[in-house]
């Protein structure tokens, strides 16, 4: 079964068929079933010790399928078990005719009757000359093991569960269990406080142990990672706040000022501001439940653009999608559209890359280098400062001749003004509904969240000139200026659908407002 990492399920076709249905919004997270905090982290301890165990599992298992088989010449394993048939004529040292292997098979089967008759009726057996040449005190030799494949079903079995009974804690790096190009490096694997963190955060989102993966692990301790300077600003600081006792006016102005440093903008700040006061007024909150809440207000802020726009942003499977990816250069627009091609095929869909972005012939030769890092091949026209619109008439043709189901344009990337910006990406919408009238089009802002307010200056042109269907904010690791992303949601009215969190190929996924909010806040 392939992960979808779009909507972060398995089975596609299953999801798909549900993708028709309105999509219902991201059930409330549902905190474990009993109030008690210990009862909460024994369940929590034992649903991570769970996915703990699965994940091993599948890794020992993989172990055994990836694991290099030894080279052993067919003439070595006839030796071990069945005399070559003598007029068998290797044809090289590494393999017998056909006509020698059907021979060599009849001989077993001869072997098998054989042996089927033996165990009926053993007084019927006459030693084989060579056997009775063994003294009978003599052990037989040992026979040497034959490699995993060549294994009876029954033996391998035997040789796994024994491999699981012995499985130690000690860690096989990843690289060793699957080829290098798979993975940038070997994420750990260790039942640690990020792993625990993590299936927690999973776990809450109604995630069963069975089917968490370690790469949703690696990434949730990567985006928690990443939002370490934001969090380290706000937590310390909210817990001082809000562990002086009820929440008063005083820790209400003091979170202000957090939510502000945060670069959250004025207009989510006075939102989340005026639901505390509101609050306030009604009934004491003790600190755990003032924290909650603060969650709570946070989650609903960042997912109230979903109720203007499409909620699940998955690519349609059998059918082209066309994503235009635009954003001012420096971003980490290029970036992200290798992340997204990397996901696509991970995800099984078939995907190309149309390099319209040709302003700058580097930009189109970075494109390239992407491709080739996600699989995904780039449509590009050579030369510089083609006509954009030619180079998406050219990516249009060949997915439709690939019957390619996802297809990313890199669009214009610098920030000329908003007329001249208007225009380019007018007349690719242009161009895709004559060529593609019946394909699926969204439109991606890529935002820099390290320039905070300055990047939702940059946002706001483009988002009046294009008609934007979500944001995919980047560079979320070492900045703290992540509350950028309540900004973006508040002052734009747009849904984040993706967040890369580093340079590398795995370090973008789709936005959860609750994975986002616990990195933050309690990561
Ligand atoms: N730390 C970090 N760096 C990132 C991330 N995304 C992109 N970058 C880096 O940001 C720089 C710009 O990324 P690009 O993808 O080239 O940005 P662009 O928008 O295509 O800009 P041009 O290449 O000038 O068109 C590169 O050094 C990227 O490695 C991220 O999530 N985290």
């Amino acid at each position: 079964m392939t992960f979808n990492w779009f909507n972060r399920k398995f089975d596609q076709k299953a999801e798909e068929s549900k993708a028709d249905e309105p999509a219902q919004p991201e059930p409330e997270p549902t905190p474990a079933a009993t109030s008690n905090p210990s009862d909460v982290d024994e369940s929590y301890l034992s649903f991570a010790k769970a996915a703990y165990e699965n994940i091993k599992k599948k890794r020992q298992q993989q172990e055994e399928l990836v694991q290099p088989v030894e080279a052993i010449a067919p003439q070595e394993i006839l030796a071990d078990t069945v005399e070559a048939p003598e007029d068998a004529v290797p044809v090289s040292p590494e393999g017998f005719s056909v006509e020698a292997v059907n021979q060599f098979l009849g001989t077993l089967e001869d072997v098998k009757n054989d042996l089927t008759a033996a165990i009926a009726s053993p007084e019927s057996l006459e030693p084989a000359p060579e056997v009775a040449a063994i003294p009978a005190e003599a052990p037989p030799e040992p026979a040497a093991p034959l490699p995993f494949w060549a294994q009876s079903e029954a033996d391998r079995e035997a040789r796994l569960e024994r491999l699981r009974a012995t499985a130690i804690e000690e860690e096989q790096p990843l690289a060793a269990v699957q080829p290098p190009s798979a993975i940038e490096e070997a994420p750990a694997f260790a039942l640690d406080e990020g792993f625990l963190w993590s299936t927690e955060v999973l776990a809450a989102q109604g995630r069963r142990a069975e089917d968490i993966t370690l790469e949703e692990i690696t990434w949730l301790k990567r985006l928690r990672q990443g939002l370490d300077k934001t969090r380290r600003g706000l937590i310390n600081q909210l817990k001082a706040i809000v562990g002086q006792g009820p929440l008063n006016q005083d820790a209400v102005t003091e979170i202000e000022a957090l939510l502000l440093q945060a670069d959250a903008g004025v207009e989510a700040t006075d939102k989340i501001i005026a639901a505390l006061q509101t609050k306030l007024r009604e009934e004491v909150l003790p600190p755990e439940e003032a924290i909650a809440y603060l969650k709570k207000l946070l989650r609903d802020l960042l997912d109230r653009p979903l109720q203007s726009h499409n909620p699940v942003f998955v690519p349609e499977k059998d059918t082209l999608n066309i994503w235009l990816i635009t954003g001012v250069n420096g971003a980490g627009k290029t970036t992200t559209i290798g992340k997204l091609a990397h996901i696509a095929q991970k995800s099984g869909y078939r995907c190309l890359i149309a390099a319209a972005d040709t302003f700058r012939a580097a930009a189109v030769e970075q494109v390239k280098v992407w491709g080739q890092r996600s699989g995904v091949d780039v449509i590009a026209n050579p030369g510089q400062n083609t006509d954009p619109a030619a180079v998406v008439f050219d990516g249009i043709a060949a997915a439709q001749s690939r019957g390619t189901e996802l297809l990313l344009v890199d669009t214009a990337g610098r920030l000329q003004n908003k007329k001249n910006l208007m225009d380019e990406l007018t007349k690719i919408r242009r161009i895709i509904d004559k060529k593609a009238g019946n394909a699926r089009v969204e439109s991606l802002l890529v935002l820099d969240a390290t320039l905070g307010q300055n990047g939702l200056r940059q946002a706001r042109v483009f988002s009046e000139a294009a008609q934007l269907s979500g944001v995919v904010l980047t560079k979320l690791d070492g900045t703290a200026k992540g509350g950028v992303a309540l900004a973006v949601v508040e002052e734009l009215g747009l849904p984040i659908r993706f967040i890369g969190a580093g340079e590398g190929i795995e370090d973008l996924r789709p936005f959860s407002s609750y994975e986002f909010v616990e990195a933050l806040i309690s990561g």
